[in-house]
């Protein structure tokens, strides 16, 4: 056994450090130097198998084995290794393989990486592994005849740039670099400049040495660019940098790196600072454009013009009740049938407060579908949901500093109404699926002409939503009700049509007159004023000619009892503007167009889709 001992030990002649031979059909360690046993901290090396003094890395032990048994020699620092006792020990391993009779032989040298030091004066005794040395002197030379000859350069560029040896240890540091980083070059020379400057990534996470692309310039001779890591200087601060790390040859033999690196923290911000403005000016844009769009909208409607009139107490009564309520920022909800004059209240009551400054938002939820609703009111961030290919802010961020009119309340969907209730009352919203919330400083103003009690036994409205909208109830009555304000009101929507037309203001005679008033106006004020576009319209002479028409038809049916495809779909066409005229563009509801057409709001909403028809056309 002693002989066998013995004639193993010679394969360990001349070693010098720790240094074993395996067996490598059994994973016995066949012989050991003493430097080895004081390693893994045991006298009983030889004879134990070699495998369980690997901590970690085992996968990359199988494949150092593989490179040095097809290379001859090769090493790695993959492989974490441990004494008897479990101590991990962090080790460079070497390795060349041994052909003895037969037998296949690894020879393994450990360079145990804490002790490098010492390693190196042990090595400068000169041993069997002194090429390690020689290279090392080598790469040394190389580096300070480069600095030496660019000393000027290297010190005056305004970038850092160290030298690494292929070990990875400092072999020279730049005045710029010294400055970025806090170390000196006393502390960083002949050190392993990873583990002092490059140890973590920025959230905190360990940067293995083999990972950074710096040791993969010298391991696979590649050039890498990097645009964003983290140095780590001196006081634990670290730098946000770009660089470059260049493998570099003293003739054929491959001697290291150097890095050039910048400190990008100073345009990483500006960077950041920039994307913030760019990002709050594309949502100003988008929200002026929503604006400008909804102004237009509402001078088409011709919303410029907010006069109430009416002789009526009622009418009196409204106009004291909006005088009182304007100025504050009470939430106002009212009532009354379609064509009442509801939003003409609206206007008046934003009007008469000191929000006026910014336009009143006008959410006709009966003019949306139901699906589209919660966008249109929350707003969505892009891929929200199919169809969400933008940025979008809903109608309660356009209303921000403003009012938000919410016209026919009882037409959105119950579930939404509690979502609604949530934004009003914590005065923020969340676009749909963002998770950034917003604040809101906004006064809402509420129209129905439901029944709210009906629509509150019936579980369409939310009591609680209610409460909150209906502060400050105002009643708007139908014009049946009220005839003597159709004198006045005739007079005043005459003036207002003919101005539009272009034509001279016919005479109301006292027979017209006694018809309008003796009508019982189920569409309220915006049937008598379709009634008087009309009127003025045919008006051959100068007297205003009154035809009232109770069922809602425009356009005349073609006269032939055969009509043809184009006939037929023009007249449907006609049909559903006329119905959308009479309904205010509403769509669902009683008295919304779905109702007077006796379809469902679903198929008025995808017929008007496929005839290209929107709130323009009526
Ligand atoms: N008192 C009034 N004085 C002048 N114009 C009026 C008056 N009431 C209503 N109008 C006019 O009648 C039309 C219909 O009014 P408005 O749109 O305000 O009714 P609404 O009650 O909001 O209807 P809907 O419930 O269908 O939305 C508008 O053109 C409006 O200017």
């Amino acid at each position: 056994m002693r002989d066998i001992n013995t004639s193993f030990d010679s394969f360990l002649a001349g070693a010098f450090g720790p240094t074993v031979l395996i067996d490598l059909a059994r994973d016995r360690i066949l012989a050991a130097t003493r430097e080895a046993k004081t390693l893994f901290d045991t006298k009983d090396l030889v004879g134990a198998n070699f495998a369980p003094l690997v901590a970690d890395g085992m996968a990359d032990l199988v494949v150092f084995i593989a490179e040095v048994q097809h290379r001859g020699t090769a090493w790695t620092r993959r492989v974490t290794l441990r004494t008897v006792n479990g101590e991990a020990l962090e080790a460079e391993v070497t390795g060349r393989a041994i052909a003895h009779e037969g037998r296949q032989f690894l020879l393994l040298h450990m360079l145990d990486l804490a002790g490098l030091e010492q390693h190196a004066a042990e090595v400068a005794a000169g041993n069997l592994y002194s090429s390690g040395l020689v290279e090392w002197q080598r790469a040394q030379r190389f580096f300070s005849d480069l600095e030496r000859e660019n000393q000027l350069i290297l010190n005056a560029a305004g970038e850092g740039i160290y030298g690494v040896n292929a070990d990875g240890k400092t072999t020279f540091v730049n005045r710029a670099a010294q400055e970025m980083l806090g170390w000196t070059t006393e502390d960083l020379l002949g050190r392993d400049i990873h583990t002092m400057i490059h140890h973590h990534h920025l959230n905190g996470d360990h940067y293995p040495s083999h990972e950074c692309p710096i040791y993969q310039s010298f391991r696979y001779e590649e050039v890498n660019r990097v645009e964003n890591e983290v140095f780590w200087r001196k006081d634990g601060k670290p730098i946000r940098i770009e660089y470059v790390s260049t493998p570099i040859y003293d003739g054929t033999q491959l001697v290291g790196a150097v890095v050039i690196f910048r400190d990008i923290t100073e345009r990483l911000e500006d960077e950041r600072k920039l994307r913030e403005a760019m990002d709050e000016v594309a949502a100003l844009r988008d929200q002026l454009e929503e604006e400008n769009a909804y102004l237009q909208e509402a001078i088409n409607i011709e919303r410029a013009h907010h006069d109430i009139i009416g002789r009526s107490d009622a009418i009196q009564g409204i106009i004291t009740q909006i005088e009182l309520v304007g100025p504050t920022n009470t939430s106002v909800l009212i009532r009354g049938e379609s064509g009442v004059g509801k939003s003409l209240v609206a206007s008046a009551v934003h009007d008469e407060s000191s929000r006026k400054r910014r336009p009143m938002i006008h959410f006709k939820a009966g003019a949306v579908s139901p699906e589209k609703i919660e966008s249109e009111l929350f707003g969505q961030v892009r891929g929200a949901f199919a169809g969400a290919l933008k940025d979008r802010p809903g109608k309660l961020e356009l209303a921000h500093g403003g009012t938000l009119f919410i016209d026919e309340v009882a037409d959105i969907p119950i579930e939404i109404q509690g979502h609604l209730l949530d934004a009003l009352q914590n005065h923020e919203v969340i676009r749909l699926g963002d998770d950034r919330a917003r604040s809101l400083d906004l006064r809402v103003i509420a129209s129905t002409s439901r029944d709210v009690d009906r629509e509150l036994q019936a579980g369409r409205l939310r009591q609680d939503l209610m409460l909150h909208l209906g502060v400050f109830p105002i009643l708007c009555p139908p014009l049946r009700d009220r005839p003597e304000d159709i004198p006045i009101l005739t007079a005043h929507l005459l003036r207002i049509v003919c101005k539009r037309l272009g034509r001279k203001v016919p005479v109301v005679t006292e027979g017209a007159m006694r018809k309008l008033q003796q009508y019982h106006w189920p569409g309220n004020v915006r049937e008598l004023a379709n009634v008087i576009e009309r009127g003025a319209i045919v008006s051959q002479s100068d007297k205003l000619q009154v035809e009232i028409q109770s069922n809602v038809t425009s356009g005349a049916l073609p006269k032939s009892t055969l009509l043809t495809e184009a006939e037929v779909e023009q007249f449907r066409r006609t049909n559903i503007l006329a119905c959308m005229k009479e309904a205010g563009g509403r769509v669902s509801g009683e008295k919304g167009a779905a109702a007077l057409l006796g379809i469902k709001p679903t198929t008025l909403y995808s017929r008007l889709k496929k005839l290209g028809l929107n709130e323009d056309d009526w």
